[in-house]
C-alpha cells in the first residue's frame, strides 16, 4: 500500500538560460535543481508552488505553466513523492541566496546534470521544448533509475 507525499518544483526559464538553485541542506542537499517543496494542508498545488519560489529563490511569477507531473518510488519505501512541475518564462524580483538555495543562472547548454537527480537529464528537454509530460521513475536508492516512463500528453 502507497501512500504520496504532493511535491511541487518550478523551473524559471529565459532566453538561452535557466534558474536553479543549489540546495544548502536537507533533501537533495548538494544538488542543483528547481525551486519546490511540500503541498501544505490548505494550499493548492500552484500557491504551494508559488510559496516554495518565493522562499527559495525571493521571486514571484504571474503565470506558472503547468507542464509536468512525475511519481518517484523508491524501492524498499512505501511512500510515493508525486512532483508537480512548473515552468515560469517571467519573474519578478532577483534571485536572491535562501536558507534552502543558492540561486544561480545556467546557460541551457551547460546544464550540471551530474550534480542534479538522474531523472532530470530525461525530461528537461521535454521541459525547455514547453512539451507536457507524466512520468513514473522507480529508484534505488538516490542515484539509479532502476525503471522508468515518461510520455508527453495533451493534458498533465
Ligand atoms: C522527488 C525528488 C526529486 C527528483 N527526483 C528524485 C529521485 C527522486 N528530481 C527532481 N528534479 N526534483 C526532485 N524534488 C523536487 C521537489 C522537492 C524535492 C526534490
Amino acid at each position: 500500500m502507497f501512500t504520496s507525499k504532493l511535491l511541487t518544483l518550478v523551473l524559471v526559464v529565459q532566453p538561452g538560460r535557466v534558474l536553479l538553485g543549489m540546495k544548502k541542506r536537507g533533501f537533495g542537499a548538494g544538488k542543483w535543481n528547481g525551486f519546490g517543496g511540500k503541498v501544505e494542508h490548505g494550499e493548492t498545488i500552484e500557491q504551494a508552488a508559488r510559496r516554495e519560489l518565493l522562499e527559495e529563490s525571493g521571486l514571484t511569477v504571474d503565470t506558472l505553466d503547468k507542464l509536468g507531473n512525475i511519481k518517484f518510488e523508491f524501492i524498499g519505501e512505501t511512500e510515493l513523492l508525486d512532483v508537480h512541475i512548473f515552468r515560469a518564462d517571467s519573474f519578478h524580483g532577483e534571485p536572491t541566496e535562501s536558507d534552502e538555495m543558492r540561486p544561480q543562472w545556467f546557460d541551457c547548454d551547460k546544464i550540471p546534470f551530474s550534480q542534479m537527480w538522474a531523472d532530470d537529464i530525461l525530461w528537461f528537454p521535454m521541459m525547455f521544448q514547453k512539451k507536457k509530460f507524466l512520468g513514473y521513475f522507480k529508484f534505488q536508492g538516490h542515484d539509479l533509475i532502476v525503471e522508468h516512463k515518461l510520455e508527453e500528453v495533451n493534458e498533465v
